[in-house]
C-alpha cells in the first residue's frame, strides 16, 4: 500500500516503522497543510494536530483516497466530517484510540458502567495522563470512555475536567513528562473501590492499531470505526 502520513511527528514517525515492517511504501511525509499531491496515496493515516485535521480529512474525501484519522481535539466537526464523507463516497475511521488493549479496555468499561449502573452507592470518575507535549485535554481516550459509562449508567449524563457533582463524570488529566498514555476509572464507595487501569508502554500498540485499520479499509466506502476492524465487542 502507498500510504500518506500526515503529521510527521511521534505518531508518524511510530506509523512509518511499523508500515515499512509490513511492506508498505510511505509516499507522503508531512508536517503541513498543503504543498503534497495526495492522489498519490492509495491511503492516509493523519495524526496531526487539533486545528488540522479536519481540513487533512476532507481534502483526502476530494480526491478518493481513504483516510484513517487519529487526531484528538477536532471532534466537534465530526459530524461534519461523516456528511462529507459520504457526499463524496469516501472512506473514513476516526478513533480516539487505535490500540487492541484500549478497544479491549472500552468493552470492559461498558460492561463495568452497565453493571454499576444497578449500585448506587458507588461514585464513578476518571484519571488520564499524558506526556507535558500534549494539546487536548481531557483526552480523546477519556471521552470515549465518558461518553460509553453516559450511555450505559443511569446516573451520568455529563463529564467535566473537575470534581464531581450529581450527575457529572469528574476528569482529571495529569501531564508527565514521557507518558505514552495511561487511563484509569474508579468507582469508590464507603466501604471499597474498584478499578480498571490502561497503560500504554509505548506509541507501538497506537501505531500498529492505525496500520492494522488502513490496510482493512483499503477497497471499501463509509464510515467505519475500530469495533468494525477488530470485530469485538
Ligand atoms: N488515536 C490514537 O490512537 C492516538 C492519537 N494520538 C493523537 O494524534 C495526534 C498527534 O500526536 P503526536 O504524534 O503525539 O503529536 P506530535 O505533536 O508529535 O505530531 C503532530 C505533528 O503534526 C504536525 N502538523 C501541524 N500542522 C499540520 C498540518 N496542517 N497537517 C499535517 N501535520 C501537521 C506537527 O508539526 P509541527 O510540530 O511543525 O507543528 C507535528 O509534526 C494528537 O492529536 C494525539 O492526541 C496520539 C497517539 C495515539
Ligand atoms: O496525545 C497522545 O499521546 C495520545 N492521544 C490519544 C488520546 O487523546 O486519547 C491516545 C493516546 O492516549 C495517546
Amino acid at each position: 500500500m502507498k500510504i500518506a502520513l500526515l503529521g510527521y511527528g511521534k505518531m508518524g514517525k511510530a506509523i512509518e516503522k511499523i508500515a515499512l515492517s509490513r511492506g508498505h511504501d510511505i509516499v507522503i511525509k508531512t508536517s503541513d497543510e498543503g504543498g503534497y499531491d495526495i492522489s498519490q496515496a492509495d491511503v492516509a493515516i493523519d495524526f496531526s494536530v487539533p486545528n488540522a485535521a479536519f481540513y487533512n480529512i476532507v481534502n483526502c474525501f476530494k480526491h478518493n483516497v481513504p483516510v484513517i484519522s487519529g487526531t484528538t481535539g477536532w471532534l466537534q466537526n465530526y459530524d461534519k466530517a461523516v456528511e462529507l464523507c459520504k457526499e463524496n463516497n469516501g472512506a473514513f475511521i476516526y478513533a480516539s484510540n487505535f490500540s487492541l488493549g484500549v478497544n479491549i479496555f472500552f468493552e470492559l468499561n461498558k460492561n463495568l458502567a452497565r453493571m454499576m449502573s444497578q449500585l448506587r452507592d458507588y461514585d464513578v470518575s476518571m484519571e488520564e495522563v499524558h506526556h507535558t507535549q500534549k494539546l487536548d485535554a481531557p483526552s480523546g481516550t477519556a471521552i470515549t470512555l465518558a461518553e460509553d459509562i453516559i450511555s450505559e449508567h443511569a446516573n451520568y449524563t455529563e463529564w467535566k475536567l473537575e470534581t464531581g457533582r450529581e450527575g457529572i463524570i469528574p476528569i482529571t488529566a495529569k501531564r508527565i513528562e514521557n507518558v505514552p498514555g495511561t487511563h484509569s476509572i474508579d468507582y469508590k464507595s464507603e466501604v471499597d473501590t474498584i478499578n480498571i487501569t490502561h497503560t500504554a508502554h509505548s506509541r507501538q500498540g497506537f501505531a500498529l492499531g492505525a496500520v492494522v485499520a488502513a490496510e482493512w479499509l483499503l477497497g471499501k466506502t463509509g464510515v467505519f470505526t475500530m469495533k468494525d476492524v477488530l470485530n469485538i465487542g
